[in-house]
C-alpha cells in the first residue's frame, strides 16, 4: 500500500476533538522523526506543531497548514480502519489533509529547494478554533510566512478536480448558543408556569425571520439551529430550554447586523415570557477571502501544466479557521475533489484516497515552482 494511504488510514482510526489530539500530534512527530533531520526544525504548539523546512538560499518563506482534528460523529463507513474512538471521526477529510502535507513535507526533506517552507499542524479547526492563536503564537510571528496555502476535500467534485476562486471562498462563521430559564411546574398548571418549550420554539420560528427579513435579499446568510434541548420529562412543564446552532455570512458587517436583531428578538421574548435569556457566541471565524494575485497564479499554473482539472467555484458557506491566516497573510485555499456520495460531517463520508496522490504532486510542483525562482 502507498506510504501516504496507510498514514491516512492510521490516522483515520485516530480521530481527536480540538486541542484533544495528543494521539494525532504523536503520530505525526513520529513521521516527520523519521525523515532526515538536517534541514528541518520542529516546534510543538499546544497539539499542534510547526515543522520549518530550511531553503538552500532563502529570499521568502511559503507556508502549508493542514488541519488536524476530527468531530464528534459517530463513524458509520463500515470501513476496516474506521474509528476506533467512540463519537469522534474523521468527517470533514482533515486525516486526507494531513498525509497530502506530509507527502509534501517529504517531497522537500529529500528534494532541496531554494526558499524556506513553513508547514503548520493546526489543531481544533472544527472549534474551538486553533487558526488564530496559533498565528498570534511567538513561533508563528518569527517564522511567519510571506504567503500562505491549503486545501479543503470536496466531496462533490471528481477526483483529479481542483475548485477554487479569487476573493471570498467560505463565509464569516459564529457559533450561537441560547439558554432560556423561566418557571417549571405541574404539566396540568400551565397558568402557574413559564413553559421554556414554547419559549424555545418561539423563538427558533423568529430567528428563521432574519434571513428572509432583515438581510438584504442580494445578500446571503444563514442561521441554522442545529440541537434543541429542554425539559426534564412529559407530565414536568420545562424551567429550562437551549438552543445550538451556527450562523454564517458573506461579510462581517451581515455578521454584526445578524446578531443585533438575535439579541432584539431575544429581548422580546425575555419581555413576552417573562424568562432569563442568555446568548453565548462560542467560536467566530473570519472568512476564507483568497489573494487575487496569487490564486490567479496558480489557477494559470494548474492550466499550463495541466496536473489536474482547474475549476472556478462560487463561494460557500462552510466556515474555516485558515480564513485567520488569509487576513494576515496572502495566500488561498482551494478544494481538492475526493468523489464521495456523502458529504462533509456524515458519517458515511468515504473519500477516495487517490486524491492524496493527485494534492502532493500539486502541492509539490507548485510550491517548487515558485519556491525556486530566481
Ligand atoms: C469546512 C467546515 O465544515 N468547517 C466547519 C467550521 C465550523 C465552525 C464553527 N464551529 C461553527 O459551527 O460555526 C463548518 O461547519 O463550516
Amino acid at each position: 500500500m502507498n506510504t501516504l494511504v496507510k498514514i491516512r488510514r492510521d490516522l483515520h482510526q485516530i480521530p481527536e476533538l480540538g486541542f484533544q489530539e495528543y494521539k494525532t500530534q504523536g503520530y505525526l512527530l513520529s513521521y516527520i522523526q523519521t525523515l532526515p533531520q538536517e534541514r528541518i526544525s520542529i516546534k510543538k504548539w499546544k497539539t499542534g506543531m510547526f515543522v520549518k523546512v530550511h531553503g538552500t538560499s532563502p529570499k521568502k518563506t511559503i507556508g502549508y497548514r493542514t488541519d488536524i482534528d476530527g468531530l464528534p460523529i459517530d463513524e458509520e463507513t463500515g470501513l476496516p480502519f474506521s474509528s476506533i474512538h467512540n463519537n469522534q471521526m474523521h468527517a470533514c477529510g482533515h486525516d486526507l489533509h494531513m498525509s497530502i502535507a506530509l507527502g509534501v513535507l517529504t517531497y522537500f526533506v529529500q528534494n532541496e529547494i531554494k526558499d524556506d517552507l513553513l508547514f503548520v499542524f493546526q489543531p481544533a479547526e472544527e472549534g474551538p478554533g486553533g487558526a488564530e492563536p496559533m498565528l498570534k503564537s511567538e513561533i508563528m510571528q518569527r517564522w511567519k510566512p510571506d504567503m500562505i496555502f491549503a486545501l479543503h476535500i470536496a466531496p462533490e467534485y471528481p477526483v483529479g478536480t481542483i475548485a477554487v476562486k479569487t476573493g471570498l471562498l467560505f463565509a464569516n462563521t459564529s457559533e450561537l448558543f441560547i439558554d432560556l430559564k423561566g418557571m417549571g411546574g405541574h404539566a396540568a398548571y400551565p397558568h402557574q408556569t413559564n413553559d421554556m418549550v414554547i419559549a424555545a420554539c418561539t423563538l427558533v420560528n423568529q430567528l428563521q425571520t432574519i434571513v428572509s427579513r432583515n438581510v438584504d435579499p442580494l445578500d446571503s446568510a444563514v442561521i441554522t439551529i442545529g440541537k434543541i434541548t429542554g425539559g426534564t420529562v412529559q407530565n414536568i412543564i420545562a424551567e429550562k430550554a437551549r438552543l445550538e446552532g451556527t450562523i454564517r455570512t458573506l461579510s462581517p458587517e451581515t455578521m454584526k447586523r445578524v446578531k443585533h436583531r438575535i439579541e432584539s428578538l431575544v429581548k422580546g421574548i425575555e419581555a413576552g415570557y417573562e424568562c432569563e435569556v442568555d446568548i453565548d457566541y462560542g467560536s467566530m471565524y473570519h472568512q476564507v477571502y483568497n489573494d487575487e494575485k496569487l490564486t490567479n497564479d496558480f489557477i494559470d499554473y494548474l492550466r499550463q501544466e495541466s496536473i489536474v482539472q482547474a475549476v472556478e467555484c462560487r463561494e460557500a458557506m462552510t466556515g474555516e479557521d485558515f480564513g485567520y491566516m488569509l487576513k494576515e497573510i496572502p495566500g488561498f485555499m482551494f478544494w481538492l475533489g475526493v468523489d464521495s456520495p456523502f458529504g462533509l460531517h456524515h458519517a458515511k463520508l468515504n473519500p477516495n484516497e487517490d486524491a492524496i496522490n493527485v494534492a502532493v504532486n500539486v502541492m509539490t510542483s507548485y510550491i517548487a515552482h515558485i519556491g525556486n525562482e530566481e
